[in-house]
């Protein structure tokens, strides 16, 4: 356990697209009284102005110059978060399938990732926080105090994201979703820089035959665990 934080621990939430991150550490934040750093979709944010600018996903001068000049922050709206570019909410523009693409190839640019990593560090460095992401464990923060992988298999996950989509009225099928979550798991664990991947130190959780609420009694009980540990010195 590392020196105690300011506000509280660190905890990482990494994994694969549909596993539950989003789901999981909005509940577990609101349990604990922690802020959750949604930074996959910061990674969506930068997407989105990049395609706005007309910069293609390999060009990493004119996406460094675009990470210097936004602003991403995270607005609480009741339960909710928002997510602001620039000041503009962008919340509801970024969930796209098109833009969660395009993310998948931003994200694998160095200008992007070193933007971003500079981010998440000064917003998580007090502790009382809990980041969701691809590489939080292993590259954001591999001192975090406690570390889950999240998964589920490729089918259930898509499953999941059909359902979600259905209910946007998006008309994808099934097998096309399912395609396109096994897509983005291969283009984020193959990438060269933060490649998607547990860390040696994260509790993994299979939670495809598991509830939501499940999955969180079992990371609430794991926190708590550490926290009274931490306590104790
Ligand atoms: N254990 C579970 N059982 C059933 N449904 C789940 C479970 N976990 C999450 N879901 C549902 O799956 C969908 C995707 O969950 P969520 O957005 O939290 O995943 P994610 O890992 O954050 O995905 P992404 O990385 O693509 O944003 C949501 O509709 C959520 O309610
Ligand atoms: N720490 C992270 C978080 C996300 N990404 C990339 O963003 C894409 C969208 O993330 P969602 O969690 O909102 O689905 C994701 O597929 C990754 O390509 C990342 O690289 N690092």
């Amino acid at each position: 356990m590392s020196a105690v934080r300011q506000n509280g621990v660190i905890v990482a939430i990494d994994g694969p697209s549909g596993a539950g991150k989003s789901s999981l550490t909005k509940l577990l934040a609101r349990r604990l009284g922690y802020i959750h750093i949604d930074t996959g979709a910061m990674f969506r944010a930068v997407a989105l102005m990049s395609r706005r600018a007309g910069i293609a996903s390999d060009d990493d001068a004119g996406l460094a110059e675009l990470c210097r000049e936004l602003e991403i922050t995270f607005v609480r709206d009741g339960e909710t978060c928002r997510v602001l570019a620039n000041g503009e909410d962008v919340s509801t523009e970024i969930r796209s399938e098109e833009i969660g693409l395009l993310t998948s190839a931003i994200s694998a640019r160095k200008p992007v990732r070193e933007a971003l990593l500079t981010m998440q560090r000064a917003m998580g460095a007090k502790g009382g926080v809990i980041l969701e992401g691809r590489d939080i464990g292993t590259v954001v923060f591999p001192d975090a105090e406690v570390k889950f992988f999240l998964s589920a298999s490729a089918e259930e996950r898509g499953r999941r994201r059909y359902l979600e989509l259905a209910a946007r009225g998006d008309a994808a099928t099934l097998e096309e979703t399912i395609a396109k979550v096994i897509q983005r798991d291969r283009q984020d664990e193959g990438r060269e820089h933060a490649p998607l991947r547990q860390a040696e130190d994260a509790l993994p959780i299979d939670s495809t035959n598991l509830s939501i609420d499940e999955v969180l009694t079992v990371m609430e009980n794991t926190v708590r665990e550490r926290l009274v540990q931490g306590a104790k010195g």
